[in-house]
């Protein structure tokens, strides 16, 4: 069962095409996590999401409702973190939180919220005291009122300290264990790393991957780091890294000493072991490192790969 489904959507801004036949589905249950350089789109889907603006073409569903025609039932069902965020200075955190529960028509108790999101001891301060962390949680606070069936958080960890940025993901887990959906946008890839259970990535308005981090990985070619520690520098090091270099599926070769790196696809591995060792040297220790979602991202975002096959 889809929580968000959208199809063929387009959002032109005058001649600015912000997407171009987005096609994204989102299961009931599932940790989302929606990456993107600046500019590639994000905010524009999750505003189409929300019916804060119409598409160009293409359809929107949440829940299986049209996002058009009962925006306000999706948005009653739905928390929202959006990016940047500012509070109402006049307003203390207690305010912001029973204004949301009042809005929603919900019987949440205020204090609890904010303890939840460790800003109760400044419950009674106005915002506009607030430093941005506070404010971003704050806003969490506020996302989470009546227990919503599914979270839409804009770079959620704007503003967090690591303290803050490790609490935002255990409030997101306990979330999704109750069973909310959640749909996060982020920069900070170690975070959608370390819970999503499928990741989108967007790039000038198209996605151009989607899947697990684990299945974005086996996608990516050059996927693996080879740390070789060898017994001495081989007599002719330069024809030895030429010679590896020259090995199909290697990408890059870099020598520190006695230790060799070398980027290169999984079924390069072997092939670069024994062309070391025909040079003449003792492989004394290797490591391989996976590729972390840092590289992947930055592999399918830069803007020298122009396609990308995931
Ligand atoms: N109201 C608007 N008028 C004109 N162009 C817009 C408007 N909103 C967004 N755009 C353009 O649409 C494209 C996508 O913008 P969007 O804000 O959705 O990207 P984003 O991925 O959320 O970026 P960021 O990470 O910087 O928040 C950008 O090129 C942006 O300039």
């Amino acid at each position: 069962m889809t929580a968000i489904d959208i199809s063929e959507a387009t959002k032109r801004y005058g001649n600015e095409t912000a997407l171009e036949g987005l096609d994204l589905s989102v299961q009931r249950g599932e940790i989302y996590g929606f990456l993107g350089p600046n500019g590639a789109g994000k905010s524009t889907t999750i505003n189409l999401i929300l019916d804060f603006i119409r598409p160009s073409a293409g359809e929107v569903q949440v829940f299986g409702l049209d996002a058009r025609e009962d925006s306000l039932e999706i948005r009653s069902r739905t928390g929202i973190l959006p990016e940047g965020t500012e509070c109402y200075d006049r307003l203390t955190g207690r305010q912001h939180v029973e204004f949301a529960i009042e809005s929603k028509a919900a019987d949440d108790d205020p204090n609890a919220l904010l303890e939840r999101v460790g800003i109760a001891d400044a419950a009674g301060k106005k915002a506009g005291g607030y430093s941005k962390g506070m404010a971003q949680r704050l806003m969490l606070a506020t996302a989470l009122v009546d227990d919503p069936d599914l979270l839409i958080l804009d770079e959620p960890s704007t503003g967090l300290d690591p303290n803050g940025a490790r609490e935002m993901r255990d409030i997101i887990r306990e979330e999704n264990e109750r069973g909310a959906t959640v749909f996060f946008s982020s920069h900070v890839l170690g975070q959608v790393e370390a819970i999503c259970d499928r990741v989108g990535i967007l790039r000038d308005g198209h996605l151009i991957a989607e899947d697990t981090v684990e299945g974005l990985r086996d996608s990516m070619p050059n996927q693996t780091r080879l740390r070789v520690q060898v017994d001495r520098i081989p007599a002719d090091s330069s024809a030895a890294l030429e010679a590896l270099e020259s090995i199909d599926g290697v990408s890059e070769v870099s020598a520190d000493g006695t230790t060799l790196v070398v980027a290169c696809e999984d079924r390069a591995k072997t092939a670069v072991l024994r062309t070391i060792e025909e040079y003449d040297v003792s492989v004394e220790d290797f490591a391989t490192d996976e590729s972390s979602l840092e590289d992947l991202f930055m592999a399918y975002t830069s803007n020298d790969r122009t396609e990308v096959t995931p």
